[in-house]
């Protein structure tokens, strides 16, 4: 099967520069990531890197992304050694399969996480954010990123499992997970010999993997022998049938989708609203109007999900982080044919990537793109095309904790506006590091109680 466009008469892919013996650029896109994904516009709608020797095509342009991601999707799957590597720790998931298995998952998983479902589930995560945000202390600083992660693995364990999941199990749920979070991206992408003269942070990434599928299988079958017991989303999907066959998951199935479930909200959201606290933190203005427009909806009140509808402003803030600082900066396909793609002609079997940090960049379609400004995403601002904003990917395989994360990223930025003015910690300028997503690195934020508006103590 060859992509239709693969018979026009293609152009020569570029190579981009910095490409080093044994590294290729793996090395620049470790060290300067962001610099280094802004540079490869520069070179067309493909370019291509290596990481060591493995070559990657990356996908630049909007409209070739688009076309990856759904017209043309057939012709990218998951796959390659990035996929084939996700494979190993996340098993048969949804994330890591293809094909008839994949819609299959899909059409289970897809309602469990829809926006009706994920609203009835408000409630709970809600307390959860708040457990944690009302245990600030004032004047008191805290490294954002931690304490974000810690926040929405709270609020994801709550909508999983229910609110009954014991503290030291939630404590250990969130040390596993960060031990994943560490090795993940070497896991997958670095090279071979890279991975293996990390004998003991493999070593200490395998024992973490092995325990969190230990603890997921004995939630299966006590959620198998009292149905009752199990609570969240995890009972829906012990008893989720396929709509097309009435077949439900076997038990399998279910613990590969809970490890990827987990170990996709280990970092992604926390990440997200890490960098939502510094700009609401370091811009006064954009601080006044999020407590101004919290204090008027919600009153003092705890949040429901009618509240969060009418949040607009602070979703547009939240739009905005998307944009500039969204977690995901790279995720790759493997082409089943030769593909014609706005002119190049893509290998059968080759690495290829896109990237939400390249596209959210892109000058033509976000003006003065570096310039974090939430009014772009007003009613009267003029309107940004579909696949040019992609947090959460697009298509088939678009994020399916996509109204989950939207959702507890609201409440978590109206609980703690409603309390807390936020105030940047200066001790050292913060810096995005990628790994597993792009981490504000050195950012510290003190809390400091409201004494005025509804909310205030
Ligand atoms: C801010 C938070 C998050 C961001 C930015 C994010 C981003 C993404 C992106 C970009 C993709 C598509 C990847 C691709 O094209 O290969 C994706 C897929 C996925 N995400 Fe998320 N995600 C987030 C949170 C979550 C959460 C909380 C869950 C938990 C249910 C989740 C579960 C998944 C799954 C299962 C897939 C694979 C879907 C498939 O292949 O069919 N994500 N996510």
């Amino acid at each position: 099967m060859t992509s239709p466009t693969a018979q026009e008469s293609p152009r020569l892919i570029p190579v981009a520069r910095g490409n080093l013996p044994a590294l290729g650029h793996a090395y620049h896109l470790w060290r300067h990531t962001l610099e280094f994904l802004d540079s490869l516009r520069a070179y067309g709608g493909v370019v291509r890197i290596n990481i060591g020797t493995l070559p990657i095509y990356v996908v630049t342009d909007p409209e070739l992304t688009r076309r990856v991601l759904t017209s043309e999707s057939r012709y990218f799957e998951t796959g390659g050694r990035m996929g084939d590597n996700l494979a190993l720790i996340f098993g048969s998931g949804v994330g890591t399969i293809n094909g008839e298995g994949h819609r299959r998952q899909r059409r289970i998983l897809q309602p469990l996480f829809n926006r009706s479902y994920i609203a009835a589930h408000t409630d709970v995560m809600r307390d959860a954010v708040r457990g944690r945000v009302s245990g600030w202390r004032e004047g008191v600083p805290f490294e954002a990123a931690a304490e974000m992660d810690r926040v929405m693995v709270a609020a994801f364990l709550t909508t999983l499992f229910g609110p009954t999941l014991p503290a030291p199990r939630e404590e250990e749920f969130y040390r596993l997970l960060r031990t994943l979070m560490k090795g993940v991206m070497r896991k997958t992408v670095a090279p071979s010999w890279a991975n293996r003269v990390m004998v003991t942070a493999n070593r200490e990434f395998d024992r973490a993997l092995a325990r969190l599928r230990q603890i997921i299988g004995s939630l299966i079958r006590e959620g198998r022998e009292n149905p009752g017991a199990a609570g969240g989303v995890f009972r829906a999907m012990l008893a989720a049938r396929d709509p097309d066959t009435g077949e439900g998951m076997t038990d399998a199935q279910i613990a590969d989708e809970a490890v990827t479930m987990l170990g996709t909200t280990g970092e992604a959201p926390g990440t997200a609203l890490a960098w939502a606290l510094h700009e609401i933190s370091r811009n006064p203005d954009i601080q006044r109007r999020v407590r101004s427009e919290v204090d008027t909806v919600c009153g003092g009140r705890p949040a429901s999900s009618v509240e969060l509808a009418s949040l607009e402003y602070t979703r547009c803030v939240l739009t905005e982080v998307m944009r500039h600082h969204g977690p995901g900066y790279l995720f790759t396909r493997w082409t089943t044919a030769p593909v014609g793609l706005g002119g190049y002609l893509i290998p059968a079997h080759a690495n290829v990537a896109y990237s939400q940090y390249i596209v959210h960049h892109d000058p033509a379609v976000f003006p003065d793109p570096q310039r974090f400004d939430p009014d772009r995403w007003l009613p009267d601002a003029p309107a940004v095309p579909r696949s040019s904003y992609l947090p959460f990917g697009l298509g088939s395989r678009q994020c399916l904790g996509e109204n989950f994360s939207w959702t507890a990223m609201l409440l978590t930025v109206a609980e703690i506006t409603a309390r807390w003015d936020l105030h940047p910690h200066r001790s050292r300028p913060v810096k995005p590091v990628a790994s597993t997503t792009v981490r504000p690195h050195h950012l510290t934020i003190t809390p400091r109680a409201r004494t005025t508006g509804p909310g205030a103590a």
